[in-house]
Formats: structure tokens, C-alpha cells, sequence
């Protein structure tokens, strides 16, 4: 399979070109960045610490669109929009690791998906997708008088909050207990607030050094708690299991998949 990594130069981009090069049945046919970085014109196994795999990076999306069957792509909200539109047109599976979409994201990507196979989680390791559907079990079998609370912590590098994986639990979680999350979360809280809401799932963030990526969900009752937790050691995790839904999406019809259905988590 053909894939083409878009943030070619970020944290993810250099482990995505890791990814597909220790892949067998996966090649790298295009590494993207935006017009004006510094790295164009590098090649692509050089900037991620590999040997050279004669693909130079490039800002010009719409030729390696065209010739390839997949896009990795963990890039920005705007970016991976316009991205989606292209491979749609092209028909290509687009994966998309991307966090922190607006409602107005999603249903653009919703709309690519009518086209083309798109595959999007903010967490693309078996670890977080196995700990989602534990959270979602317990959330069931425990009461609303079982306080939930997301406490992530992340490098100070990134950019959005509450973390793409966060949220994706806070869901699972409101799943478990049959609520919309958007009605029932609690993401900020400051000064004088009042007594926590029965039912709420709060969020709490942390940013700080070189954190990949840690995440614990907190079910609280009167006098006992339990806490399900992942901790993210290493990028490959993300950048491996994206690469796996690529390979997954490959020939399948179109449609917004998640990583349970690459990875056959869903319950029943
Ligand atoms: N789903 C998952 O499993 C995971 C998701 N992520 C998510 O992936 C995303 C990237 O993370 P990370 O690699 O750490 O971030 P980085 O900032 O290191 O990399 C982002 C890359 O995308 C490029 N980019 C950003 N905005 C645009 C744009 N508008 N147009 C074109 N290129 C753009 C950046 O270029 P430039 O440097 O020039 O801005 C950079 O190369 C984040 O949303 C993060 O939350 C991260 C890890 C795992
Ligand atoms: O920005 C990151 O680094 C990460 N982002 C994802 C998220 O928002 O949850 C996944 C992972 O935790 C690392």
C-alpha cells in the first residue's frame, strides 16, 4: 500500500515514516509538509533517522494524492480538512490522528467520508482503545453516584486540550451510562463552583516537559475509587497503529471508521 505522511517534519510525521518503513506490504510514496518549511526538499528517511528512502519532501499535495492509496495524516484541524477533501476526490483512505476538531471539523470530515474510506481516533494505540472500552463497562456497571473524572497529562508542546484521548474516554464513559457527553461535561473549573453535579464527567489537564502521553480515569464512589489508566512510552505506538488502519482500510467502502473497528474492540 501506498502512503503518504502529511506533517512530514512534526513528532508524529517522523514516526509515521519510521512506521511505514519497517512495515512489510506498506511504502512510502509521499512525505508533505507546508509551503515555506524549512524541510522541503529533505529526504524522507533522513528526517525521521532512518536510512534514505528517495522520497523528498514536498508541499504539493495534489500530485501524491493522485498516485497513492493512503494518507497518514497527524497534522492541525485545518490542514487535515483540506486534506480530506483531496482524498476523497481521490478516493484514497485517509487516517487521521489529528485532536482538537470543532463540531464544524468533523462534519466536513463526515462529508469526505461519504467518498472515501477515513479512519480518525484521537489515540491510535491498542492500549487507550482496549482502556475505552473498559471505561465504558465500568461507567455501565457503576452508578451516577460514581463520580467520573479524565486526568491527562501531555508535553508542553501540545496545543489543544482537553487531549484527543481524553475526550474519546469522557465518550466512552458517557456511552457506558447512556448520556450525551456534550450535556454532562465539566471541562474547566475555577473559583467559587459550587458543589461537583451528580452525573457530570469532568475533565482536568496538565501540560509539562516531555510527557508522550498519560491518561487515568477516575470512578469515585463514597469511600472507594477506582482508576483505569494508559501511559504512552513511546510515539511508535501511535504512528504503528495508524499505519495498521491504513493496511485495514485498504478496499474497504467508504465511510468514518474508528480504531475499535481496525482493531474489533466493539462490544456484543
Ligand atoms: N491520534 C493519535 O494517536 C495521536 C494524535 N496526535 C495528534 O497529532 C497532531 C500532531 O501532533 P504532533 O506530531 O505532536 O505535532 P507537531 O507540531 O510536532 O507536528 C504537526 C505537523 O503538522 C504540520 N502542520 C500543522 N499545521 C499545518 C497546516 N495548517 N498545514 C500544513 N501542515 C501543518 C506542522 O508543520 P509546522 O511545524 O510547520 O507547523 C508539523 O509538521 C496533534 O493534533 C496531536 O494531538 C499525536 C499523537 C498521537
Ligand atoms: O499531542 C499529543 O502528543 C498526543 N495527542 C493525542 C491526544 O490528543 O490525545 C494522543 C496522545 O495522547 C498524544
Amino acid at each position: 500500500m501506498r502512503l503518504i505522511v502529511a506533517g512530514a517534519s512534526g513528532r508524529m510525521g517522523r514516526a509515521l515514516i519510521r512506521a511505514v518503513a519497517e512495515t512489510e506490504g506498506a511504502e512510502l510514496a509521499g512525505a508533505l509538509e507546508r509551503p515555506g518549511s524549512e524541510h522541503l526538499g529533505r529526504d524522507a528517511g533522513d528526517l525521521a533517522g532512518v536510512d534514505p528512502l528517495g522520497v523528498s519532501v514536498t508541499d504539493d499535495a495534489l500530485p501524491l494524492v493522485a498516485a497513492a492509496d493512503g494518507l497518514l495524516d497527524f497534522t492541525a484541524p485545518e490542514a487535515t480538512v483540506a486534506l480530506a477533501e483531496l482524498a476523497a476526490q481521490a478516493r484514497i483512505v485517509h487516517v487521521i490522528g489529528t485532536t482538537g476538531f470543532s463540531p464544524a471539523h468533523i462534519d466536513s470530515v463526515d462529508a469526505a467520508a461519504r467518498h472515501a474510506v477515513v479512519i480518525r481516533s484521537g489515540n491510535m494505540s491498542l492500549g487507550v482503545n482496549l482502556l475505552a472500552a473498559l471505561v465504558r463497562q465500568a461507567a455501565k456497571a457503576l452508578g451516577p453516584d460514581w463520580d467520573i473524572e479524565v486526568l491527562e497529562m501531555h508535553h508542553r508542546a501540545k496545543v489543544d486540550a482537553p487531549s484527543g484521548t481524553a475526550l474519546l474516554l469522557g465518550q466512552a464513559a458517557a456511552e457506558g451510562r447512556d448520556v450525551s457527553l456534550a450535556e454532562q461535561s465539566v471541562r474547566t473549573r475555577d473559583g467559587h463552583t459550587g458543589a461537583r453535579v451528580e452525573g457530570t464527567i469532568g475533565f482536568a489537564t496538565l501540560r509539562g516537559g516531555s510527557v508522550v502521553g498519560d491518561h487515568t480515569v477516575i470512578l469515585a464512589g463514597a469511600g472507594e475509587r477506582v482508576e483505569l489508566s494508559h501511559r504512552a512510552e513511546d510515539r511508535m505506538i501511535f504512528a504503528r497503529g495508524a499505519v495498521k488502519a491504513a493496511l485495514w482500510g485498504f478496499r474497504r467502502k467508504p465511510g468514518h471508521y474508528g480504531m475499535a473497528d481496525v482493531l474489533g474492540l466493539h462490544e456484543g
